[in-house]
């Protein structure tokens, strides 16, 4: 087993196109996607690619910005955990008029990987809880609001958090890829993207 797994920019995009289609086929096609952000970006805006087909209107893509940083707050360090921080949140801006909140709406969360699952859980708890809000205030709560989820790579590994079924109201899960608990090196990330494919062309992530 590596303990380095390079990922090419082909590589992202296949397992983008292959989850687009498991996606289309299990949930259909969604009305937005939210990308959470760094990683996520990239991903999203491939993935839309193939769920648009030819002639229709592009599916929105919204960004949120969540950033995992170490909790030393406690003190012992069997204690150190990971909290999420909030940097961005939906703006349906100019939008608005025709997208007014996400009730009622078959969404795609992107991110580029499941790590310790931190992460895609505090997403789907705080945006359903987004929508709870404002269905509850707008007298919409029997709008049906479904979350499904699309990473490239899940590692399997112990998780620390579940991401609730119930949230995802019907929603589900789609991985590019399980891989083990080894460290991915994605190309945006690459100061030498041409060695870098070449590494992933090595280990046949093409
Ligand atoms: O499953 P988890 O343990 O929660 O880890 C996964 C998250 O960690 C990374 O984000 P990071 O905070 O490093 O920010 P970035 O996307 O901007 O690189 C990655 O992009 C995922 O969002």
């Amino acid at each position: 087993m590596v303990d380095k797994m390079y990922i090419s920019y082909n590589n992202v995009h296949k397992l983008c196109k292959a989850g687009a289609e498991e996606f289309l086929k299990q949930v259909g096609k969604p009305d937005v996607i939210i990308a959470i952000g760094g990683g996520g970006f990239i991903p999203a805006r491939i993935i839309r690619t193939f769920l648009r087909s030819p002639g229709e209107k592009n599916i929105p893509i919204q960004a949120i910005g969540l950033s995992l940083y170490e909790d030393m707050g406690t003190g012992t360090d069997d204690k150190i955990g990971k909290e999420v921080i909030r940097t961005q949140w939906l703006d349906f801006g100019a939008l608005s008029q025709h997208f007014d909140s996400l009730i009622g709406k078959n969404i795609l969360i992107v991110d580029e990987v499941d790590d310790t699952r931190t992460t895609l859980h505090y997403a789907v708890s705080e945006l359903y809880k987004d929508v709870k809000e404002i269905a509850e205030k707008l007298g919409r709560t029997s709008e049906k609001t479904r979350f499904s989820i699309f990473v490239l790579h899940n590692k399997l590994k112990e998780k620390r958090a579940q991401i609730d079924e119930d949230k995802m109201g019907g929603g589900k899960y789609f991985v590019g890829k399980d891989v083990p608990d080894v460290w991915i090196a994605y190309p945006w990330e690459s100061a030498d993207i041409d060695t870098h494919t070449q590494h992933a062309v090595e280990q046949g992530n093409i």
